[in-house]
C-alpha cells in the first residue's frame, strides 16, 4: 500500500501551511512528520489521511480498492473517546461497528495496553495520560493498514512511553506516520519529512 501526495498545497486564509509537497509513503516504512510548533505537522497528517482536503493536488490511496477510511486509525491528542462510555462499553462499540476484531474484549485489551481501570469508570473521569493510552490502544489493535500518530506519547509517564515503543514494534508491517517533535518518537521512524521543506 502506498499513500502518494501529488503537489499538495495546504492554507488557512491567506497562510501558506505548505506548499508544492510531492511524496510517496510505503508500507513497512514509518514516517516522521516534523517541525516547529504550529508548523503543520497535524495538519499535514489530516490531509494524508484524508481527513482534511489540500486546497490544489492530490493525495491518493494506491492498492486500496474500497474507502480509504477503513485503511486507517488514526489517534491524536485532538481525537475523542465517547466520553459516556465506560471502558468494556467503548471495546463492544468498536467489535460492533468492525473499527476492532471481536478477540478485543476488556481482558485481551487491557493486558495489551497494560492499564485496568475499573469496569465502571467512565472515560469521561479517565485521566489524561489514561485516555492517550486508550487511544493508542485503540489505534494500534485496530487491524489496518495505515496508522496515524499525532503526538503519541504526550501525556504518557516513562513506563507508558516504553509500553508504546514495544508495541510499535509490532506493526511495522504498517505504514506508519508521526507528527512530532519529540526526538524519542523521531527516532522510532525509518524516515522524516521536514514540514519547512514545503512552505516556498
Ligand atoms: N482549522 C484551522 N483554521 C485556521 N487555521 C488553522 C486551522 N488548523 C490549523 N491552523 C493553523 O495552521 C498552522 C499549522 O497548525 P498545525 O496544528 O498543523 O501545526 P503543528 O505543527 O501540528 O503544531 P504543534 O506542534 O503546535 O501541534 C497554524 O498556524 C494553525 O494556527
Amino acid at each position: 500500500m502506498k499513500i502518494i501526495a501529488t503537489g499538495i498545497h495546504k492554507k488557512f486564509r491567506q497562510e501558506w501551511v505548505f506548499k508544492a509537497l510531492n511524496y510517496t509513503f510505503e508500507s513497512g516504512k514509518s514516517y516522521a512528520i516534523v517541525g516547529q510548533n504550529g508548523a503543520g505537522k497535524s495538519t499535514l497528517l489530516k490531509t494524508l489521511a484524508q481527513y482534511s482536503l489540500p486546497n490544489k493536488g492530490t493525495v491518493e490511496f494506491e492498492g486500496v480498492s474500497e474507502n480509504v477510511n477503513k485503511q486507517i486509525s488514526f489517534a491524536a491528542p485532538y481525537s475523542e473517546l465517547i466520553e459516556e462510555f465506560t471502558l468494556p462499553e467503548l471495546l463492544s462499540f468498536l467489535i460492533e461497528i468492525d473499527f476492532l476484531d471481536a478477540r478485543w474484549d476488556f481482558n485481551a485489551f487491557t493486558s495489551f495496553i497494560n492499564l485496568r481501570p475499573s469496569e465502571t469508570k467512565y472515560i469521561k473521569n479517565f485521566s489524561s495520560g489514561m485516555r492517550q493510552k486508550v487511544k493508542l490502544g485503540v489505534a494500534l489493535a485496530a487491524d489496518r493498514p495505515i496508522l496515524c500518530l499525532d503526538e503519541p506519547t504526550s501525556n504518557l509517564d516513562e513506563a507508558a512511553k516504553n509500553w508504546f515503543y514495544k508495541a510499535l514494534e509490532s506493526q511495522r508491517h504498517k505504514l506508519i506516520l508521526i507528527a512530532s517533535n519529540e526526538k524519542a518518537e523521531i527516532d522510532l521512524c525509518t524516515d522524516s519529512l521536514a514540514i519547512a521543506d514545503y512552505k516556498v
